[in-house]
Parts: C-alpha cells; sequence; structure tokens
C-alpha cells in the first residue's frame, strides 16, 4: 500500500555535488564516461552498482560474484539516452502515459548523494546503502511545472537482496498538487528466455501496450514466453517470482506501494531496432517492472508517497521436474 505523510517539508537538505569519503560498504568511485557511480559491498561477499546518472543501478551480484541484472553490451552510458538494463527509474511518466518523453525524465538526470536525509520509520542495521536525491531543475520545470523531492535509497540486505525505496514529495510552493506514474524498470538476466516461467500474474487483468493498452485476462497458468510481450499487469499480488529453470535460479520481487507490474520483452524484431541493445540479447533478460500506472499517484503540496521494491534471488528448488509455485510465492 502507498503511504502518504502529511509530515512538514524539511528546510534543510544536505544534498552534496561532492561525493563523501568511501567506506568498505559504501565505495564512491567512477564509472563508464567518467560519471560517478557507488558500489554497494556486502560482508559475504554480494555487491551492487547504483550510477548517479538517473539514480541507475546498474549491476547487481550475489555472494559468488554473479551478475543478477541484464546490462546490454551496447548500453550508452550518455545523456540523454537512458542506460539500457540494470534498473532504470521512470518518473514522473511510465511509458507514453502522458506529455512528457517516454518514461519521463528521472532516468537520464544526473541524481546527487545525499548526507542526511529525512529518517525512515524503521532503522537498518546494515552498513551497504545509499541515499541519492533528484529535484526539479529550472529547465525540467519548464516541461513539468511542479517542485519536487525525489529521495532514492539503494541498500543491500546481509543475504545480497536488493532493496529501493522511493520517497516522493510535492514541494510546489503554489498550493498546487501534481500526479506521476511510476515504475522500476528491472531487467532481470536470465539465462534463456524460453526457459522462464512467471508466477503470480495468472488469472489478472492487463492492458496490452501491443494492443492499443487494451484491457484483457490473463489466463490460469504461470507466464511463458515463446515472442514479444508488453503488458501492465493490474492490481498485482505484492509478491512475483521469474524462475529460470536452465539457471535453477528464482528471483523474487516484493514490492510495496506499487500495484502493477509491467512484463516487457522486445523479442527478435524489436531487439533488432534499438540501437541499444544487441540482435540477441532479448533471449537473455526479462522486463518485471514494479510500478503504479493505472491510477497515478496524487499528491498535495507537503505530501510524501512511498513505493518499495525488494528483490532476492534463490536457489530454486525442483520436485520432480517442476516448481512447486505455492512454495516459491507464499515462502519466506
Ligand atoms: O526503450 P525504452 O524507452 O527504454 O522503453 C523500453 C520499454 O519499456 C517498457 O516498460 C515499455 O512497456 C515498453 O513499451 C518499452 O518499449
Amino acid at each position: 500500500m502507498s503511504s502518504i505523510e502529511k509530515d512538514k517539508i524539511p528546510s534543510s537538505l544536505s544534498s552534496s555535488s561532492s561525493l563523501p569519503l568511501s567506506t568498505p560498504f559504501v565505495d564512491f568511485s567512477k564509472g563508464i564516461n567518467g560519471f560517478d557511480k557507488i558500489i554497494l559491498r556486502e560482508s559475504r561477499g554480494s555487491s551492487a552498482e547504483v550510477y548517479l546518472y538517473g539514480g541507475h543501478v546498474t549491476s547487481w551480484k550475489n555472494d559468488h560474484g554473479e551478475e543478477l541484472l541484464f546490462l546490454s553490451s551496447k548500453a550508452v552510458f550518455k545523456a540523454p539516452k537512458a542506460i539500457r538494463g540494470g534498473i532504470p527509474i521512470c518518473f514522473p511518466q511510465f511509458g507514453s502515459h502522458g506529455t512528457l518523453d517516454q518514461h519521463g525524465f528521472a532516468r537520464n538526470r544526473i541524481w546527487a548523494v545525499e548526507d542526511d536525509p529525512p529518517p525512515f520509520p524503521t532503522t537498518t542495521l546494515n552498513k551497504a546503502f545509499v541515499d541519492l536525491i533528484l529535484k526539479p531543475s529550472e529547465e525540467d520545470t519548464k516541461i513539468w511545472p511542479h517542485s519536487f523531492e525525489f529521495r532514492l535509497r539503494v541498500a543491500l540486505g546481509p543475504g545480497g537482496d536488493l532493496m529501493l525505496t522511493s520517497r516522493i514529495r510535492n514541494t510546489n510552493s503554489d498550493g498546487k498538487p501534481f500526479s506521476f506514474t511510476f515504475a522500476y524498470h528491472t531487467y532481470f538476466s536470465v539465462s534463456d528466455i524460453s526457459e522462464v516461467r512467471v508466477e503470480g500474474l495468472e488469472t489478472l487483468d492487463y492492458l496490452d501496450n501491443l494492443q492499443n493498452k487494451e484491457r484483457f485476462t490473463e489466463q490460469g497458468d504461470a507466464l511463458t514466453f515463446e515472442s514479444e510481450v508488453d503488458k501492465i499487469y493490474l492490481s498485482t499480488p505484492t509478491k512475483i517470482a521469474i524462475i529460470d529453470h536452465e539457471k535453477k535460479r528464482t528471483f523474487v520481487l516484493r514490492k510495496d506501494g506499487l500495484p502493477d507490474a509491467v512484463v516487457w520483452n522486445p523479442w527478435d524484431k524489436k531487439a533488432k531496432a534499438m540501437a541499444d541493445f544487441g540482435d540477441d540479447e532479448y533471449k537473455h533478460m526479462l522486463c518485471v517492472e514494479a510500478a503504479a500506472i493505472e491510477k497515478a499517484i496524487t499528491l498535495k503540496p507537503g505530501e510524501e508517497w512511498k513505493g518499495r521494491l525488494e528483490l532476492s534471488a534463490v536457489p530454486s528448488s525442483y520436485c520432480s521436474g517442476q516448481l512447486d509455485p505455492q512454495r516459491v510465492l507464499q515462502g519466506s
């Protein structure tokens, strides 16, 4: 459920353009094309990388050093192109659902590190996290006439779980509310798309982007993939599983405040049409995007919305060649 708090707008922000000092858990360094990036390291060996360009997670590795997110070999790290892969943030508009450019502008702006963000209701004990902030530039307010503070915390849990918490606050001084749509556009790395299935979305209604956003109802079986897919599933459960049979790995997504879930794979023709995506790379990725799209989020000045995504990658357990969906979706 989304939480809207009506607490006061903080008077002072401590976002900085220079980067803080690195620790064993949080390493501030330079990435591709000299872009600032932050490497999070958890004591058992898992890690994640976050670019200030886009507030974009580009890598998430388990404690064996295996990459869990897909990043295209042709990804372009240069504004205004969004990085193809990892976890782009779609804000203030998902897709073409509005007047802005596709997926909004948060994914191609430079975010800042925030040293001392307003506290979270529960304190975290893990040390591998970073707080980022995005505020609109004058140019941004010309295309989206609103003032906001978008805080993003990226954290690695002790077991290597990747946790993203977005807090978006309306800071308009003209008394006006604003509305937005949102997605964590997560690209998962999979061994072979034809060996993958998604559980948790069966029997739900969806809008099909390939059929003028018309509404349909999904059939009863877990989703499998044999052609292009671009669907927005509505009112989805808080837990969704992506089962990679070949890798014997299951990704579990847990989400809060994000009722919708987009499932996207461009397949061969669209892959060839994208300059920043390899022709065959569609075989090794699947986007499952925790989102708020069908019902836009509206905030009055001073209100804050929170949307949280938690990803885990666990070894799949087989039972006579079949996974037990109940165990995947109901187990902790
Ligand atoms: O190429 P972009 O702008 O990153 O978008 C990629 C895809 O993102 C998905 O979320 C959309 O549903 C697709 O329609 C879109 O093609």
